[in-house]
């Protein structure tokens, strides 16, 4: 039975997957304190999350079953990224889930700054009839400037123009077609900071967008200018915004998010009649919180139950189209690996692996991760996917990757080598229709076996008689040999014979075995 624990208000009726999985049991507990969640974290093999749990180093280094955590939203950054990732654990968020509610706050923000209707209704409620003061400015004509044109940014750029609003942008990964597409030009920040009359922010908050509009972007303003953020607390200077709002250069600003959640009471915008506030209000509406717990709750369930997920955050992602190209090979790249790691001695310093055929042409960077996990697993604890490259790299485990593009028997061919100080060792497998995955060919010798059940690999000098001398000494042990495939370079020189059997060998047969005469090593690999 798989734990579950939910340490931030989650839509019930979005995690109603998780508690309808006959093999997982939900524990919603909010409000932990760090110590809190260090005390309880041990016994759960996922975590669900919003915004408010920070999840630590310290709270990781407790989670000795934690396999994923699982981020209800957009923003990632409550969790250490790195510290799960050295630990295997999968962090996934719902990325899709909220864009619309954040994007209709953002619009409910910048209209809301516009027409002054916080500071309008708050008076009004006080009993002052105040027709003078909060006389605003219309959308339609003026130019808003977004930072950050991913799917918010996108989704207010259109909006915008519907209101008659001229739309720059600026976003690095944005690109002149796709930019014109949207209807949006771009713009470096200081062009932006220049010549806006709105800005609103829709970046991640990162070392880049830390105070991305500051002091010098305020100083290129034009006066009047309107100030928008409901991406993170830092991605605009708040000193520096509340310095512009006192020359008179901003007129107005809302803000949904803060530095520090929440801001301390003599927070500064707190005070001022300019700045409209609203307590991180921009994931939250129903719908909003319904989806992001249901793909959320989707994904923890694949990744508790070992199948494929798509929004890994602290793991490349791979686009549909290419994991259909590339899953088949995920369990004969880790077995080649797993294989390779069981017959050559030593540390292993390099992973040279080669694509050849149908492969050539596909990102097979999901393929690696499973070909170095196998490689690591029989090495190394906790080894997974989201780990293994981050494991190689610590150990100073080389990665090369070749693509040959010349003509080979089989439509698709993964050959990898594995150099350790001592040796070296290939071992190339392919997925054949009908038969699955087959093992062609370790080192020289051309082989063919399914890597399933119980192998044998014996080197052996190619003499007369083997065959029978190791079929009688696993008969007399009551083992019943399934397939046998026998390979040498040359008559008489250096043999290799690879024995499916139908029960384990004992060590004491693996030894037996080795003491036959022109036998050199035998290995029982383990699958
Ligand atoms: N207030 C709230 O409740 C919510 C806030 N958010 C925040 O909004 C942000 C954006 O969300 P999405 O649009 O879904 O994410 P997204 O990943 O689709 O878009 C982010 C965009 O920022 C761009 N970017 C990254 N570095 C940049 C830089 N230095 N300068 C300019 N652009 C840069 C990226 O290229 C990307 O296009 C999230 O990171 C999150 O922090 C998201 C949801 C709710
Ligand atoms: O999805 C995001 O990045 C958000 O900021 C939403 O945060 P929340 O889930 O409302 O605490």
């Amino acid at each position: 039975m798989f734990k579950v624990l939910v340490s931030d208000p989650i839509s019930d009726q979005g995690i109603q997957l998780l508690y309808d999985a006959p093999d997982v049991e939900v524990v919603k507990q909010t409000g932990l304190s760090e110590d809190e969640l260090v005390a309880i974290i041990g016994d759960y093999d996922a975590l669900l999350v919003r915004s408010q749990t920070r999840v630590t180093e310290k709270i990781m280094n407790a989670a000795s079953k934690l396999k994923a955590i699982g981020r209800a939203g957009v923003g990632v950054d409550n969790i250490d990224l790195e510290a799960a990732t050295k630990r295997g654990i999968v962090v996934i968020n719902a990325p899709d889930g909220n864009t619309i509610a954040t994007c209709e706050h953002t619009f409910a923000m910048m209209m809301s700054v516009a027409r002054f209707i916080p500071q309008a209704y708050k008076k009004t409620v006080e009993g002052v009839w105040d027709r003078k003061t909060f006389v605003g400015v219309e959308l339609r004509n003026k130019t808003l400037g977004i930072v950050g044109m991913g799917r918010i940014g996108t989704e207010v750029a259109k909006r915008a123009k519907v209101f008659g609003m001229e739309v720059i942008g600026y976003d690095p990964f944005l690109t002149e077609e796709r930019a014109e597409k949207i209807g949006v030009q771009l713009k470096t920040v200081n062009e932006i900071a220049a010549q806006a009359d709105f800005i609103t922010v829709h970046t991640p908050l990162t070392k880049e967008t830390r105070h991305i509009i500051g002091p010098d972007q305020f100083a290129l303003m034009k006066p009047g200018i309107r100030i928008i953020n409901c991406a993170r607390g830092g991605i605009i200077d708040e000193q520096a915004l509340v310095a512009a709002i006192d020359k008179g250069i901003v007129a107005g600003a809302a803000f949904d998010v803060f530095t520090q959640e929440p801001p301390e009471a003599d927070h500064p915008f707190l005070q001022n009649p300019k700045i409209i506030v609203t307590p991180h209000l921009g994931a939250s509406t129903i719908e909003a919180q319904e989806n992001v717990a249901i793909d959320v709750s989707d994904e923890v369930l694949h990744i508790l139950r070992d199948e494929p997920f798509k929004n890994a955050v602290n793991m490349p992602s791979v686009p549909a189209n290419v994991l259909n190209k590339v899953q088949p090979y995920f369990e004969l790249g880790e077995k080649i690996g797993r294989i390779l790691s069981q017959i050559t001695q030593g540390a292993v310093q390099e992973i040279v692996i080669g694509y050849s055929s149908s492969l050539i042409d596909v990102d097979t960077s999901p393929i690696t991760r499973h070909i170095v996990k196998g490689v690591l697993t029989d090495r190394l604890d906790g080894v997974n996917i989201v780990n293994a490259m981050h494991l190689a790299k610590t150990r100073d485990i080389h990665i090369s990757i070749q693509k040959s593009s010349s003509q080979t028997a089989f439509t698709n061919l993964l050959t990898v080598t594995l150099k350790t100080k001592q040796e070296q060792k290939t071992l190339a497998g392919t997925l054949v229709a009908e038969y699955g995955e087959r093992i062609v060919r370790i080192d020289g010798y051309s082989v063919d076996f399914a890597p399933q059940g119980n192998v044998l690999l014996v080197s052996h000098n190619d003499k007369p008689g083997m065959i029978g001398r190791v079929g009688t000494l696993l008969g007399n042990q009551d083992i019943n040999i399934a397939t046998m495939h026998v390979g040498r370079q040359v008559i008489g020189g250096a043999a290799i014979m690879v024995l499916t059997i139908d029960k384990p060998a004992e060590i004491n047969v693996v030894t037996e075995l080795e003491k036959l005469p022109e036998i050199v090593t035998v290995r029982e690999l383990s699958l």
